[in-house]
């Protein structure tokens, strides 16, 4: 299972990869925008938090193939190996997905609200397909319907080494990435339909692990502890 960080604010990345088992740090045109500071500075931080090892995503902005093409070079030039470009799945988004997978480039797909954006952009050499979970829900239709209707065709459309090799240069696995969550709950059932990478914000990362009860559990153990223990912890005892 994979979860990624859906921020670009260095504070809330520090915090949440500290404590969690994080895969990366996702981040659009708006994530980056609320932080008002240089795009390339970001972008190196936030690698220098969480180590070159983890994956960044960061998305292209241009408006046709061309300049998403020659925007995915520069990422993968200035960044290197690890930094994922999200492309909208837009027409000249698809476009450009097709000739930049030929090259090997390591693309995730974006502004997904259908399972058909995920097998187009899939066939198209996307290794992440990012739906948004609850921008679906909020007007009424189903974000994890759109994850589980995805996974069955893509399930049924499995190719082999050879294939992905000879249309993408590189072998992976297509991946959903359930994005946009405003509550645990989402998050839950986007993986229980299939998604072994989710990105979260810090608000709702948080509450992945929280639980009323464990929090009254620990404060019974301790209370119950230090009645004959005091302060001692197992350092003072063993
Ligand atoms: O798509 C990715 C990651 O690939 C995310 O960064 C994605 O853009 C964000 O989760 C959403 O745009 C955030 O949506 P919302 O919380 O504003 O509804």
């Amino acid at each position: 299972m994979q979860y990624f960080i859906d921020t670009a604010n260095l504070e809330s990345i520090k915090k949440i990869s500290d404590i969690f088992p994080i895969a990366g740090v996702t981040t659009n045109p708006t994530i980056i925008a609320k932080e008002k500071r240089d795009f390339k500075e970001i972008i190196n931080d936030i690698f220098d938090i969480v180590g070159r090892d983890k994956i960044v995503h960061a998305q292209a902005v241009g408006s046709t193939a061309e300049i998403i093409v020659k925007e995915v070079q520069l990422l993968h030039d200035t960044f290197g190996e690890n930094l994922y470009t999200k492309i909208p799945v837009t027409p000249e988004g698809i476009k450009a997905m097709k000739i930049l997978a030929k090259d090997g480039h390591k693309i995730t797909a974006t502004g997904i609200l259908s399972p058909q954006q995920i097998i187009i952009a899939a066939e198209a050499g996307a290794e992440y397909m990012a739906p948004y979970i609850n921008r679906s829900d909020n007007i009424g239709e189903n974000g994890i319907e759109i994850v589980k209707d995805a996974y069955k065709i893509l399930e049924m459309n499995k190719k082999t080494d050879e294939e992905k090799l000879a249309r993408y240069k590189r072998i992976f696995e297509p991946k959903i990435l359930g994005a946009s969550f405003k509550n645990v709950r989402q998050v839950h059932e986007t993986i229980l339909a299939g998604s072994k990478s989710v990105t979260v914000a810090p608000d709702v990362f948080e509450k992945l692990i929280y639980h009323p009860y464990t929090d009254w559990s620990m404060d019974t153990f301790n209370l119950d502890w230090e009645k004959v223990y005091g302060d001692k912890t197992l350092l003072d005892l063993l």
